[in-house]
């Protein structure tokens, strides 16, 4: 880190875990407010694929290209961005484009910035959230100009098919009809009752529900459309909510005839359509308008609904409301269909549950929608050569396999230095003096981070470097912002740090490997070390030893028990109100908590490190019942 950089840190980062707190509770009560949804429950620490970005988002004057294209840099992602809010939400394919992307923003706010060009950069903040569902409001991260108009074979828009008075009338008896539920959207059902899973419905069985009569003038405009076709005798209607759509799908063949239609009732959006030869046009359907489905369109083309909540139209954008559509068929009294489509076609060898059938035209189509490929002359010209694809799914497979902190971790490590932090705090405060010594060797201006940084002891050791420190316990970090507003804190899973490689000068691990209860997590957790160091910088590591004079240890892993005095307890728990699976050691006067270990043997350090490559080991010595490595990056 340069010199003026490191300074240009310490006037800027006063207090991030406090900062990085309250804009996240701003961000949560926005969304909460914004979405009508519980946001509190949603954020992790954990890295996951999906990020909150706040100070991200149109709202801060950054505009839609901007944001998407550096977002994209990362890798595939979905992202949500708000019209006039601060901020967007990201969902890449996987952990790894997640973490990339906050590395290249945040190393907790402001010390480093990659090459971000617009206007917020310094204030961009990103927050690991979990839920699955949370992004049905969103939409692909480049939201096309759709068209008011688009030549595709056999698709025709009718403007204004019905009249706004008509609308309203048949509006209110709609919603006064009963809805059934589906995952994403509600729906009716008249004249025969869908079949979900299989897209059918069961032509033997017409629904006891007929379509209503109030529905009787539009249903035999659309009759008179679709002519010598028999007459519509099914209908459904949707309900899309903003931010709600449907996925890329061709109504099946039989057992519907060829031609229906699509009326949009009150808000317009944008209906997307892909082509077997990687055609695609996004059309907006204006409210009122009928979209007539006929021959190519409706027997080979893919249509579907991006789940957003803003359209671009020829430029301009569009915030979607409720829309209603009113699907009308005609069901087909067999399911022979004898259409030209043949590989689309169910009664022809296409199967639509696997979207599979045995002509090749068919599989060239499914490789251009899988994106693995181009079609040149009616054949897959696959854009990656067959080695990158396994890389890329070797890369995939690896970060899936970034082992995670076990009940072990969490139980008698992460929960139990949370708990006794206040306590352990009054206990650690003499810094050891190899280690400050360490520190003090250190060039003016280097850049070191303290990860698993505990109550913060060495984080003032040498005022000219700066230090950064990472804990998973909350309340040591606090304890840390007590000592000193100065004091850069703030809280990672030493596992998956969350910060950029090949960044620090040196990296300290002090007594924290000795708390991962297996060897992979162990290695792991150096990984991670050496990773957010630079080329020939330094990393200090301290582990507990098995072999020490006061203590005699039988085995390896162990746990050990801290006294919790009374005066650092709960009430409740020191006279046994909630249940504990702690000890009361009342003659003591504390609550005896465990804490785990896995103690070093003499060389076991070493012999761990020689799997791992990257580095040398330049210096090894035993301090204050520990074993230490001091490793230099290659
Ligand atoms: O809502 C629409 O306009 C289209 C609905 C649709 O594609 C379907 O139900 O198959
Ligand atoms: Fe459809
Ligand atoms: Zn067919």
């Amino acid at each position: 880190m340069d010199l003026d950089i490191a300074i240009e840190t310490k006037e800027k980062v006063r207090n991030p875990t406090i900062k990085l707190n309250k804009k996240l509770a701003i961000a949560i009560a926005a969304l909460t407010k914004s979405e009508k949804k519980p946001f509190d429950q949603l954020v992790t620490q954990e890295p996951t694929n999906k990020l909150i970005a706040v100070h991200f988002g149109v709202g801060d004057q950054d505009d839609y290209d901007t944001i998407c294209n550096y977002v994209k840099q990362f890798g595939q992602n979905k992202i949500m961005i708000y019209p006039v809010r601060n901020y967007a939400f990201i969902e890449f394919q996987n952990i790894q484009q997640s973490l990339q992307l906050t590395q290249s923003l945040q190393i907790f706010e402001n010390i480093k910035f990659a090459n971000l060009k617009y206007q917020n950069k310094e204030r961009a903040t990103m927050f690991f959230y979990t839920k699955e569902q949370e992004l049905i409001g969103g939409g692909m991260c480049d939201i096309p100009n759709a068209m008011r108009q688009v030549n595709i074979p056999g698709l025709y828009l009718i403007h204004d098919f019905i009249t706004p008075e008509y609308e309203k009338y048949i509006l209110d008896l709609i919603d006064k009809q009963e809805w059934s539920k589906l995952k994403q959207r509600r729906v009716q059902h008249y004249g025969y009752e869908f079949i979900y899973g299989d897209n059918t419905v069961n032509i033997n069985q017409p629904a006891d529900k007929h379509i209503p009569a109030f529905l009787e003038d539009v249903r035999a405009k659309v009759s008179d459309l679709i002519k010598p076709q028999p007459e519509i005798n099914q209908l459904t209607v949707n309900e899309y909510l903003p931010g709600m759509g449907i996925p890329p799908h061709f109504d099946v063949h039989p057992p519907f005839h060829e031609k229906f239609v699509s009326i949009s009732l009150l808000s317009g959006l944008v209906m997307s359509f892909k082509s077997f030869k990687g055609e695609e046009y996004h059309l907006y359907l204006p409210p009122r308008s009928c979209a007539l489905f006929t021959g190519e369109v409706r027997y080979a083309w893919f249509h579907s609904i991006a789940a957003r909540k803003i359209d671009k139209v020829e430029g301009e954008t569009h915030f979607r409301s409720k829309r209603l559509s009113l699907t009308f068929r005609t069901i087909r009294n067999d399911l022979k269909c004898d259409c030209e489509y043949q590989f689309f076609c169910e009664s022809q060898g296409y199967n639509p549950l696997t979207m599979k059938n045995k002509n090749p035209l068919l599989q060239e189509y499914l490789a251009k929608l899988n994106q693995i490929g181009i079609i040149q002359d009616n054949k897959v010209v696959p854009n990656k050569t067959q080695e990158e694809i396994q890389l890329l799914e070797e890369q995939q497979q690896q970060l899936l396999q970034i082992p995670k902190a076990t009940e072990v971790e969490k139980k008698y490590v992460y929960e139990i230095y949370d708990k006794i932090a206040p306590h352990f705090s009054s206990t650690r405060y003499k810094p050891w003096p190899k280690i400050e010594q360490f520190l003090k060797s250190l060039e003016p201006g280097s850049l070191v981070a303290d990860v698993g940084c505990g109550n913060g002891k060495y984080l003032g050791s040498n005022p000219d470097i700066e230090i950064v420190g990472t804990d998973r316990s909350e309340n040591l970090l606090k304890i840390c912002k007590e000592k000193s507003d100065a004091y850069q804190v703030f809280s990672a899973d030493s596992l998956r740090l969350p910060l950029k490689s090949e960044m620090f000068d040196a990296v300290i691990s002090i007594a924290v490997i000795h708390h991962f209860s297996n060897k992979i997590l162990r290695q792991q957790a150096i990984k991670e070390l050496l990773r957010i160091c630079k080329s020939k910088g330094l990393v200090l590591i301290y582990v507990w030893a098995m072999e020490q004079e006061e203590k005699t240890f039988n085995e390896q892993d162990v746990f050990v028990p801290w006294n919790l005095q009374f005066k650092y307890e709960d009430e409740k728990v020191i006279n046994q109100e909630v249940q504990q699976q702690f000890k009361i050691d009342d003659q003591k006067k504390t609550v005896v908590y465990k804490r785990y270990y896995h103690v070093f043997k003499q060389g076991e350090i070493e012999e761990l490190l020689s799997e791992m490559p990257g580095f040398k080991i330049v210096n090894n010595y035993y301090d204050h019942a520990n074993w230490v490595v001091v490793l230099q990056k290659d």
